[in-house]
Parts: structure tokens; C-alpha cells; sequence
């Protein structure tokens, strides 16, 4: 038997129809992405493709890193020349290799929002913008809303003709690619926009990848915008070899610039194109299927699908209504819990889904109570923390030194008492002598006025130097020791010894601990490679598929996975569908978020439940909700009961809450390895002092004795049972455990 046989006929005949434009267009769970898979092994295993050909495009770093594993795990070898990954990943690779010829260094930066605001906040400065009135995102969307849809600052400036507002918009826009450009970086919207114009105006590199990519695959196609659409178009625009797959149904991204013409007009674009739809659906029960067919059905804007499953009845919808938020994260935490403890389920087939990020919290502090290992995916990205945004900076800076931003964000970290007005002057060397901030501070000695500061300035160049002419020699991990040593970044936060500090030293033992990884697994790591694998991880990544977790999620990043046992969480009229979408009363932005809704219904394969409260405090306000209007649309009887009747707490909920307060740690404690022979910044000594018996005292969790200490195979491994928190196993050198005095 081959593995094509376990592909149904529609299935089957999209993985075969290889040559010419090709449209699969179907509904939730029914096979798409194992579609792409499968097909991507039959090219090269029947039809002989070489798999360098082969270019395949997801929507997720995770989701390439998956359809990878799974043509490995079909095909056995040769999978690592075909480029499996997301726009984002592929536009860079080629601007690497190309972006010379725009004018920008191979070696360019990319921004990311954070570096795009400070960015934004000097540029507003420089112009006198008054940022009361004109703010800052309000450019930044602006301004990202144009690259979506290819408008250069030239062309908005000669729509903005004669409209104020519009003028001081074009403005910005021009300024801001002026700056990036001397900054030698690209934010993200740019990495499409620069490879669209490399394609058009190089002709010659847009054979060679034209040649390159015979045959190019899209997963989730509804979600593409109008650069990617266009990037796409001039790819494939020799050979025509384009599968695309997509549900019109699944399109959640048009505040981002998605264009769902992209896929409902393919067949006019491609009037060639085959298109197949496939319509069984093999992820989830007849009930779920059925509810996620009856709430999509309301939309008005989309193509007619059907879609069946031969999976049995299953289980019916959980619906319950709470009085709070509170309690419902504690029934849903409890719900886990249970259904774990019963032997159902493991945690990492739990999902709880909700509308915004903010909602995550209230279950945190359940998780962390109740001692269930949960991740929280998106939230406050590892990457968006002042410690490692710094560390970053120096690498950054060590890697490009055009980069401004990075040099700026340095140059007083460790505080060496360069002023202001120093910077200013700086600053405005620079820009009259049109030379980067860090050039100018090279020249240090010719800028007038600058009186005795060039003496502060000097060893922090000097310092700059000296790494990066290290760079052929030593490894990045050995780069990011010197830095850490040098500035004395660790030691002053272990200075400061409070509870924040500590967290943030942990975080720069997680960076170091990253750094070593991607050098072990890179085959050839670099200073830059490591910069851009950090700049490309999408907050969906840090979804580690191996430990056994509950995951948390927006609806937004679910796209595409599947749970046993899924929650929608918060499922109330003013919090899904947003509060904006109801006052805004537009048919489309409704339609959007029932499109998300049935996002949410169909990442669940077995179980299902609803949840809602009636009162919620949202930035410091109650409101009090009406169940969703979506969960109207599910037709009662695929519920398991009627929602449940006001439920009284016996205690009252400020004490509840307060009570949960008290023993709330921001983070459960997670072990993580230590880097091999690396080990410095943190006290990582392994010369302990204290042994089995002593009572010790950790930051967090108060006293308690040590129980045990065992050997592990990167560090001694430490069971403590503590007074307040019960039993814990930590290694030793994050725990940071100080033995207690004998009285
Ligand atoms: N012919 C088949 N036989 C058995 N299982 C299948 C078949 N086709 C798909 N599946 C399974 O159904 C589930 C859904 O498949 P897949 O993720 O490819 O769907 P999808 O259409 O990409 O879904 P989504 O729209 O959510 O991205 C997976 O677990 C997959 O392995
Ligand atoms: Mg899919």
C-alpha cells in the first residue's frame, strides 16, 4: 500500500494534478495541509522533482517546522533542500543573497514593533509632530497598511495631494524609510515589499528563482495580502506551477492586510487553474463539525461548502455560563484537571482559546495554584524584555553598526554618563555629515563641542571594536560571555537582588541557553544567523510540541493546529464579538469575527466546551456581558444542558481573588537546562551551601528543608519542601536557594 492510498479521491487527486495552476479550496480539518505534504513527496518520489524545485510556503514558522517533519517523515531524504517556510523566512533568504543590489548590506536588520516605535517616536521629534494629535501607531498602521498593499511613499504622497492629513502621513512614511534605509534595516512589512521590487526591477534574479522554484506550494492562501499575492505572482508567473489552498472561511487576518479576493478571485487570475474541493472533514465529531457549520453559515460573503465527517456523534458541546471570570477560569482549570486525573486526556491535548491576550492572566494564576504545567503562547514575547532587547542591542550592534537604534539603546548600558546633549550633538553630526550615529561616534574627536565627553565615548567604542574583531575567532556564545562580563550587566541585577532581578537573570540564562542551542544545531552558525532566527520567531513558535503542557492561545494563533480537548473561553457579546466590531455595526467586521469563531469551534476534535461570564473586569472596569451571539447560533440541542442558573459563592470574591493573590508567583517554576561548560553571568557554581536537612529560602516560594539533592546531568537537582508552597524539585543554579541560619 502507498501512502497516497490513505488519501481520498479528492485528496488524491489534488496530489496528482502537479503540473499548472491548481485551487483546493475546502473547509476546516478536511485535509488541506496533509494535502501539500503528500504532494510534496509525490513531485519528488513519482514525477522526480528534484527537491531543490520545490518551494512551500506556510503561515507559521511552526507550521513549515511541522509540514518539514512530515515530508521527512514521507520522503527520507532530501527534505532539507526544499524550502519549506514562511513568507517572512523566504523573503529573507533572498534579500541575504540579493538586497545589495537596492542598496542596503547583505547583513541588513530587521526591525521588529518595538524598534519600529522608538523609531517612530525620534522621527515625530525631528518633525515637530505634535504627538497629541498625530500619533505614533496611528502612523506605524498607516504606514504598514501601504506596504500590504504596495504603495511606495511616493505614490501616497501623490494620492495625498491636497489633503492635509493625508501630506503629513506621505511625510512620515518618507522619512521613516529614510531612516530605515541608513539604518540598514527592514521592518517586517518591508521583507515582502523589498523582494517584490528586487523581482521587478532585477529581472535577472527573478529568473534565477523563477528557474529555482518550478514547483510552488501555499498553505492557508485566504490570509495572504496583496505583496505576498504579488510576490507569488511573479514567481510563479513562468512555470504556473501554484497550488494554493485556503478556506474563505478561515480568513481572520484582514486587519493585518489579508485579502480574501486573493482566493476568490484565483480562478480569474488563473483561468487554467484546476479546482478541487474536498469536503469530509476527518478532525472532529459530527456534533462540533455541526456547530461550526451552523454558526458559518450565517456569513453572507462566502462560497458554499458542505462539509461531512464519517467521525461518530462524539460527545456533545459543553456550555456554561459564569458569574465571573473568575470562575471560569477555575471550573476550566479544574475541568483539566479532572479529565487528566481520570486517565482521558494529557494536559498538552488541552487548548484554551480566547479572543485577546489580556484574558490569559486570570488563568495563570489557577495554573500556577493548582501546580498544572501550562504555556502561554504570544503575551509578553521572551524577546520584548529589556534585558535580553539589550544584550540584543549589543550583538546588533557588534553585527551591523549601522543600526541606530541598537547603538543608541547601548551607549548609557551600562550607565557611562553621556548626556543628552552629547547624544544631540552626535546626532546632529551624523545627519550633517550623513553618517551613522555609531560612525559619528568613531569620529568622536571632530565633533565640536563635545568637550571632555569624548572620553566616555572612546572606550565604548573602543569596546565595539574590539568584539567585533573577535567575530572570525570566537562563537557568539563566547561573544555574549565578553559582553555580560564586560558591562557588568548581571552583576549589577544581582546587585539589585530583588525579585524582578532575579527574574531577569533567569531570562539571560534562557538567552544564553538559546544561543548555545542555535549553535549546536546550526551548521554553520553565525553572528547574523543567530540575529535573524531571533528576529523571525513568531510568538506562535515558543509552542514546544514535545512537553506535555496545557497550551493557551488567542484564536488568532490556533489557525491551523488541533486539540482533543479544546475551550473558547470568554465567549460574551462585547469580548467575541469585540465590543468595537458591535459599535462599528458593520456586516464585514461581524463576518470577521464569525469567521474566527469557527476558527476556534474547529481546532477541537473530541471535546468542546463553551464558556462565558456574565461579569468581567476589563482595564479596571466591570462589564457585564450577554452570552456571545455566536453561541446563539449553535443550534440547542447539539448542547450537552440548558447553561446553568446563577451560581453564589459561598465566599466573597474580592476574598477569593485576594486569597489567590497571596500565593501567586508570576511564573510556575520550569527547569531548564543549563548551557554545557558555559555557565557564568547567574551564580552557577555548583559548590553548594547547603545540604540535605538545612532549611534554605528561595526569592519566591519563602523557606522550607531541603529533602534531597541529587546529581542531574547538568546541574544538582533539589527537592525542597517549602512552608508555603509544598514540595518542589528545582536545579540548583535557578533556584538560587540561600541556606538559613542555625539560631
Ligand atoms: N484521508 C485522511 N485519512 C485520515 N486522516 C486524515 C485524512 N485527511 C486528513 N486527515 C487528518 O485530519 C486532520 C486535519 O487535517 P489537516 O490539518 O491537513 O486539515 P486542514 O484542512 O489543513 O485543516 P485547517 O483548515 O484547520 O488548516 C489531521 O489530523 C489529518 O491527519
Ligand atoms: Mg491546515
Amino acid at each position: 500500500m502507498s501512502i497516497y492510498d490513505t488519501l481520498n479521491s479528492q485528496q488524491q487527486e489534488a496530489v496528482f494534478h502537479t503540473e499548472g495552476p491548481v485551487l483546493i479550496l475546502a473547509g476546516a480539518g478536511s485535509g488541506k495541509t496533509r494535502v501539500l505534504t503528500h504532494r510534496v513527496a509525490y513531485l519528488i518520489e513519482e514525477k522526480g522533482i528534484n527537491p531543490w524545485n520545490i518551494m512551500a510556503i506556510t503561515f507559521t514558522n511552526k507550521a513549515a517546522g511541522e509540514m518539514r517533519e512530515r515530508v521527512d517523515s514521507l520522503v527520507g531524504f532530501g527534505s532539507e533542500s526544499i524550502w519549506v517556510s514562511t513568507f517572512h523566512s523566504t523573503c529573507v533568504r533572498i534579500l541575504r543573497r540579493y538586497i545589495e543590489r537596492l542598496g542596503f548590506d547583505n547583513n541588513f536588520t530587521i526591525y521588529d514593533s518595538d524598534d519600529q516605535k522608538s523609531l517612530m517616536k525620534d522621527i515625530c521629534k525631528r518633525l515637530q509632530i505634535d504627538t497629541k494629535i498625530y500619533k505614533e501607531k496611528s502612523f506605524l498602521a498607516a504606514i504598514s497598511k501601504a506596504k500590504d498593499e504596495l504603495i511606495t511613499p511616493e505614490e501616497f504622497a501623490l494620492k495625498a495631494e491636497g489633503d492635509f492629513n493625508q501630506k503629513k502621513y506621505a511625510c512620515v512614511y518618507a522619512e521613516y524609510q529614510k531612516q530605515l534605509r541608513s539604518n540598514n534595516a527592514l521592518d517586517f512589512d518591508d521583507l515582502i515589499v523589498k523582494t517584490v521590487d528586487l523581482f521587478q526591477t532585477q529581472p535577472d534574479v527573478l529568473e534565477y528563482y523563477q528557474e529555482r522554484f518550478k514547483y510552488i506550494m501555499i498553505d492557508e492562501y485566504q490570509d495572504t495580502n496583496t505583496a505576498q499575492f504579488q510576490f507569488v505572482s511573479l514567481l510563479s508567473s513562468k512555470y504556473k506551477n501554484l497550488c494554493v489552498v485556503g478556506d474563505d472561511d478561515q480568513s481572520i487576518y484582514k486587519f493585518r492586510g489579508a485579502n480574501i479576493a486573493n482566493i476568490l478571485s484565483f480562478e480569474k487570475v488563473y483561468p487554467t487553474a484546476k479546482v478541487i474541493k474536498l469536503e469530509q472533514n476527518y478532525r472532529s465529531t459530527q456534533n462540533i463539525l455541526d456547530a461550526a457549520n451552523q454558526v458559518i453559515c450565517n456569513n453572507t460573503e462566502r462560497k458554499d461548502k458542505s462539509l461531512w465527517t464519517d467521525n461518530d456523534k462524539g460527545d456533545k458541546i459543553e456550555l456554561q455560563v459564569f458569574n465571573s471570570a473568575y470562575e471560569e477560569a477555575e471550573f476550566i482549570v479544574g475541568d483539566i484537571s479532572q479529565k487528566v486525573r481520570n486517565g482521558d486526556l494529557e494536559y498538552k491535548d488541552c487548548a484554551i482559546l480566547y479572543r485577546t491576550n489580556a484574558q490569559s492572566r486570570m488563568f495563570e494564576e489557577k495554573f500556577v495554584i493548582g501546580n498544572i504545567p501550562y504555556k502561554i503562547v504570544g503575551g509578553v514575547n521572551f524577546y520584548a524584555r529589556k534585558e535580553i532587547k539589550d544584550l540584543l542591542a549589543y550583538l546588533k550592534t557588534i553585527d551591523n553598526a549601522r543600526d541606530d537604534l541598537a547603538v543608541r539603546r547601548i551607549i548609557n548600558v551600562p550607565r557611562r554618563g553621556i548626556g543628552p546633549t552629547t547624544l544631540s550633538r552626535v546626532q546632529d553630526y551624523a545627519l550633517d555629515h550623513d553618517l551613522g550615529f555609531y560612525d559619528a561616534l568613531k569620529v568622536v574627536d571632530e565633533i565640536p563641542n563635545i568637550g571632555r565627553s569624548a572620553v566616555k565615548i572612546r572606550p565604548f567604542v573602543n569596546f565595539i571594536q574590539m568584539l567585533r574583531s573577535k567575530l572570525e575567532y570566537v562563537s557568539v556564545t563566547e561573544l555574549m560571555q565578553e559582553i555580560i562580563e564586560e558591562t557588568g550587566y548581571v552583576k549589577e541585577l544581582e546587585a539589585d537582588n530583588t525579585e524582578e532581578a532575579m527574574q531577569r537573570i533567569e531570562n539571560i540564562d534562557e538567552l544564553i541557553s538559546k544561543i548555545v542551542a542555535y549553535e549546536e544545531e546550526s551548521e554553520t552558525p553565525t553572528l547574523s544567523g543567530f540575529l535573524e532566527e531571533v528576529a523571525l520567531v513568531a510568538d506562535i513558535d515558543n509552542l514546544d510540541e514535545d512537553s506535555n503542557h496545557v497550551v493557551l492561545m488567542t484564536l488568532h494563533s490556533a489557525k491551523g493546529l488541533e486539540f482533543p480537548n479544546v475551550y473558547l473561553a470568554g465567549m460574551e457579546d462585547g469580548i467575541f464579538p469585540s465590543y468595537m466590531t458591535i459599535v462599528a455595526d458593520d456586516p464585514t467586521e461581524i463576518e470577521e469575527e464569525r469567521r474566527l469563531c469557527y476558527v476556534g469551534i474547529t481546532r477541537a476534535r473530541k471535546w468542546l466546551t463553551i464558556t462565558s461570564a456574565k461579569q468581567r473586569m476589563i482595564r479596571g472596569e466591570t462589564q457585564y456581558n450577554k452570552v456571545s451571539r455566536f453561541v446563539n447560533e449553535i443550534p440547542r440541542q447539539l448542547f450537552a444542558k440548558e447553561p446553568q442558573k446563577e451560581k453564589v459563592s459561598e465566599v466573597p470574591k474580592n476574598l477569593v481573588y485576594a486569597a489567590a493573590k497571596k500565593n501567586f508567583h508570576s511564573k510556575p517554576f520550569e527547569a531548564k537546562p543549563i548551557a554545557p561548560s558555559k555557565n557564568f553571568g547567574a551564580n552557577h557554581s555548583s559548590g553548594l551551601d547547603y545540604s540535605e536537612g538545612d532549611t534554605v529560602r528561595h526569592m519566591k516560594f519563602g523557606e522550607g528543608k531541603v529533602l534531597q539533592i541529587v546529581q542531574g546531568g547538568r546541574d544538582y537537582e533539589v527537592t525542597v519542601a517549602f512552608e508555603r508552597v509544598g514540595t518542589k524539585k528545582m536545579f540548583a543554579s535557578f533556584a538560587k536557594l540561600k541556606k538559613c541560619n542555625a539560631i
